[in-house]
């Protein structure tokens, strides 16, 4: 599958362990696309190798397109500035000022040709409940409140593609459909969205396209409808999922 955002054989080794091995995924124009696998599969491994970013002392080695143009040698701030954005799990937001200033700190992109900048009243629009919660201090936000608020400084960066490290980590079920449906909204309005989540039932409601990754390799991957019906998704998460209740 080719997209605005593309890897071909993207692997990540730490210390001779080979954490993401020969990953090929895409993200189309106009699309969302998940990534699932359980935990130490090498998501963040795998979304932090697109953005540039590494923990520890990662070799990554294969190719990263974003809009047909190679950016794997690419730092992660250079990234950012062409427009691949990535929310990473635990959030990016200064916990010591309010939501306004986190929102306010936020410097536009240099190179704005062809690209949605998103406004503060727009990321307000988005998230009610951020415009409710405009003084409060970043430390006073619940869980759901910090990852909008996270999601709404990448957007004021005017992202080509937004990448989200599980948004939905510590959030209840209920928060989790509405934070996912409101991304969706943003894929809906032509922002490609590369989503990774361990929920894979919350995912598949949202989602156009599904990859799934075990022990850093892509073992499967197709439409979110055909993917909810493959046997590896339902023996393995769709049996119980993530928030403990029968699927
Ligand atoms: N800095 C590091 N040094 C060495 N090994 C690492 C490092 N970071 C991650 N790994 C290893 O790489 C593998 C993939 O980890 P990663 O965090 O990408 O998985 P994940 O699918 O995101 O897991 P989770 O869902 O638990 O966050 C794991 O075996 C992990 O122990």
């Amino acid at each position: 599958m080719s997209g605005v955002l593309q890897s071909d054989g993207l692997s990540v080794r730490y210390a001779g362990n080979v954490a993401v091995s020969g990953v090929n995924i895409g993200v189309p124009a106009g699309r969302m696309v998940g990534l699932v696998g359980a935990n130490g599969a090498g998501k963040t491994t795998l979304v932090n190798a697109l953005a540039g970013w590494s923990r520890g002392r990662a070799v990554v080695t294969g190719s990263v397109q974003l809009e047909g143009r190679s950016i794997e040698k690419l730092a992660a701030h250079e990234r950012v500035a062409r427009g691949l954005t990535l929310v990473p799990e635990g959030k990016n937001i200064f916990a010591e000022l309010t939501v306004d200033e986190n929102l306010a700190l936020v410097r536009p992109p240099a190179d704005t040709t062809g690209r949605h900048l998103f406004t503060i009243p727009e990321v307000f629009e988005f998230f009610p409940r951020l415009a409710e919660r405009r003084s409060h201090k970043g430390a006073a936000l619940s869980g759901g409140e910090r990852q909008m608020l996270a999601v709404g400084r990448a957007l004021l960066a005017g992202p080509r593609v937004l990448m989200l490290d599980e948004p939905s980590a510590g959030l209840a079920p209920r928060l989790i459909t509405d934070l996912l449906s409101r991304i969706r909204l943003l894929v809906d309005r032509g922002l490609p969205v590369l989503l990774v989540e361990q929920n894979i039932k919350a995912a598949l409601k949202v989602v156009d396209h599904l990859y799934l990754l075990e022990r850093g390799k892509i073992v499967g991957e197709g439409p979110a409808d055909v993917m909810a019906a493959d046997h590896r998704i339902i023996e393995a998460y769709l049996g119980t999922i993530a928030d403990g209740t029968p699927a």
